[in-house]
């Protein structure tokens, strides 16, 4: 088989809110900035420093139920009371000029990628332990109490299904994470 054809396509990075995916997906794409990551669409409030176009498309209910029946969306879920989908174009394009592509989603996503697009890659981002998680959800300063809260009963479920990944990374060291995940993705 050719090294090209052998590259893994597309590569979904998942795990509990708070486990340092996009620390360690930013870590990544500032070594190697042509890593090309989805930008989602979300009904969920920007925090403070996101912004539009560059952390998801914050959109609101009205507009997301249309890009769902338009058929805009790639895969889609409710996690912790808003939606959150990739839009599908952009994917397509990238995957059909052979470009590695990265979807960072949460399990029903990955689950809904898995049916759709067998032949992606699914990668499971998973604490140290799950005390280190509550504290870095809670460290980040980033959420209420009570979204905290939601956000650690969801983690639960997702630590479950585990298996259903085809590799775990512990994010000790966001270094090493970053390295086995482009080592995964045959960008370095
Ligand atoms: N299914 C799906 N999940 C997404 C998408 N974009 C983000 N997510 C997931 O939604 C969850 C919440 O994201 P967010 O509110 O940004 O919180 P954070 O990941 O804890 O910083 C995380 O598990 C994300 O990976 C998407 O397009 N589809
Ligand atoms: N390997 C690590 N060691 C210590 N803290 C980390 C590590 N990775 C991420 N963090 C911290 O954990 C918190 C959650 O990380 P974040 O990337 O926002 O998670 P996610 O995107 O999975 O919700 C942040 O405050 C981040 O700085």
């Amino acid at each position: 088989m050719a090294a090209h054809s052998a590259r893994p396509r597309l590569t979904v990075l998942s795990g509990p809110s708070g486990v340092g995916k996009s620390t360690v997906v930013a870590h990544m794409r500032k070594e190697h900035p042509e890593v090309w990551l989805s930008v989602s669409a979300t009904t969920r409030r920007p925090r403070p420093g996101e912004r539009d176009g560059v952390h998801y498309f914050f959109v609101d209910d009205g507009e997301f139920d249309k890009l769902i029946a338009n058929g805009e969306l790639l895969e889609w879920a409710e996690f912790a009371g808003n939606r959150y989908g990739t839009p599908r174009e952009a994917v397509m394009d990238r995957l059909g000029a052979g470009e590695p592509v990265l979807l960072e989603i949460d399990l029903q996503g990955a689950r809904q990628i898995r049916e759709s697009m067998p032949e992606a890659q699914l990668v499971f981002l998973a604490p140290p332990s799950w005390e280190e998680l509550v504290r870095r959800l809670t460290g980040r300063g980033t959420e209420a109490p009570e979204v905290i809260e939601r956000r650690l009963e969801a983690a639960r479920t997702e630590l479950a299904a585990e298996s259903e990944f085809d590799t775990t990374l512990v994010n000790t060291s966001v270094q090493d994470v970053s390295h086995e995940l482009l080592a995964l993705m045959r960008v370095a």
